[in-house]
């Protein structure tokens, strides 16, 4: 038997898949030149599993979607005080390439649009890091400062994904080439002292940053890391602090799909962050972190594909933020099995709390995993004697889950007192 998540991954991806719509970023030269139609969706669990859909290992630039990762490293690099003094917390509701700066103070209003980011990714403690050994052709050296900025910031995201990162230098240089709009905004972080240095080296590292080749599935982990507090889910490494995972998250959920970020936050409900290669994250906080890659941008350069599938998954699952349903710790009780007369044997699947989508997932993938090491016994008695609450998703889960067993050649007697189960 297979787990039924992949599948429903693919369909939503394929649903999707119909809107043709938005453009591609062409600011960018490199990115207009990006295969439309290449599409993916990825999900990874704060213990380590993922599963995922579509051009899975179609590698492309975090751009935007890096930014979160590198406001929790300079947190954790300079302390969150420091960073506050550079970088605000308010959404601007502006464009993410506005120069959105607080009267007065002259700080970026957010860490989500680029003047944030580009103060953010000055932060970053190079202290003890080895200068990046960048392997780019030697007429686009990068100086020393911005190499040991680089390379700090590229061993972060790389440690939020799990697996060593590099950078796409075709990508950054011509971004860089064309940068005018960011440049004009360093020099006026420059002017307000929100920056130090040479004003072009901060935008030559944050295009590098944002040019690290990721897939779908590395920013499901980083996501998934984030919704771990900061606790890498397959490497166990505390990649940044609970606090920093926190704090990065509470400004995802206002900022982090620019001017569209209100409207996100009350119709999907799932803190995000966005980038014009068509990538979006999700976080989760204790539960997933989910991402998806479509390249076609609607006119606030969110993937229209990705927003859709967002869309898709915190209805079906049930995965707003806001919504009251509560997060079940430990959904299974035991799968044990028991020898009965005359060799007739029975698998128990004992469940137990209040189950919605992760608690009902974590079933899903431990049937199947007995099912693969020992074989299930003909008959697999569910037993929900002491499941207190199941939310609609982890419903339609476990009924899927039956189905497959049965479709196997399972009997699925139910031990559900509450009726947990029945059409309700
Ligand atoms: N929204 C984005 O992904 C923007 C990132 C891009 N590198 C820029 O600075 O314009």
């Amino acid at each position: 038997m297979h787990s039924p998540i992949p599948d429903y991954l693919l369909e939503v991806l394929e649903s999707c898949a119909q809107d043709r719509s938005g453009e591609l970023a062409d600011y960018i030269p490199e990115l207009a030149s990006a295969d439309a139609d290449r599409h993916a969706l990825a999900l990874g669990t704060t213990d380590g599993v993922s599963y995922s859909a579509g051009d899975a290992e179609a590698q492309f630039t975090i751009q935007s979607v890096s930014k979160p990762f590198v406001y929790a490293l300079a947190i954790d690099d300079i302390g969150l005080e420091a960073v506050r003094a550079r970088v605000g917390v308010e959404p601007s509701g502006e464009a993410f390439n506005e120069l959105s700066l607080e009267g007065g103070t002259g700080r970026p209003l957010n860490p989500m649009i680029n003047a944030g980011a580009i103060a953010t990714h000055q932060l970053v403690s190079t202290e003890g890091c080895e200068p990046l050994d960048d392997g780019a052709p030697e007429r686009l050296a990068r100086t020393e400062s911005v190499r040991a900025r680089t390379g700090r910031v590229l061993a972060g995201l790389s440690a939020f994904a799990g697996r060593e990162l590099h950078i796409d230098y075709s990508v950054a240089e011509s971004e860089f080439e064309e940068s005018y709009r960011n440049r004009a905004i360093a020099n006026m972080l420059r002017t307000h002292d929100i920056i130090g240095g040479e004003p072009t080296e901060a935008v030559r590292g944050y295009i590098d940053q944002c040019a690290v080749l990721v897939t779908v599935r590395d920013l499901a982990l980083m996501a998934a890391t984030l919704a771990g507090g900061g606790v890498h889910p397959v490497t166990g490494t505390q990649v940044v602090s609970a606090a920093a995972a926190r704090q990065t998250l509470s400004v995802m959920a206002t900022c982090g799909m620019y001017d569209g970020s209100g409207r996100w936050l009350a119709r999907i409900g799932i803190p995000a962050k966005s980038g014009v290669s068509g990538a979006i994250i999700g976080v989760l906080p204790g539960q997933v972190g989910i991402a998806s890659f479509a390249p076609r941008l609607d006119s606030e350069g969110n993937s229209v594909q990705g927003v859709e599938m967002f869309e898709r998954l915190s209805q079906d699952m049930g995965l707003h933020l806001m919504s009251a349903e509560q997060p079940a710790a430990a959904a299974v009780r035991g799968i044990t099995r028991e020898e009965g007369p005359a060799g007739a044997a029975t698998t128990r699947v004992a469940l137990q709390g209040a189950l919605r989508f992760t608690g009902a997932e974590r079933v899903l993938r431990e049937v199947v995993a007995v099912d693969a090491d020992h074989g299930l016994a003909e008959t697999v008695v569910l037993d929900l004697t002491q499941v207190q609450g199941l939310s609609s998703t982890a419903v339609r889960m476990l009924r899927e889950l039956i189905r497959r067993l049965e479709l196997d050649g399972h009997t699925v007697p139910l031990e559900d007192p509450g009726g947990l189960l029945e059409d309700r």
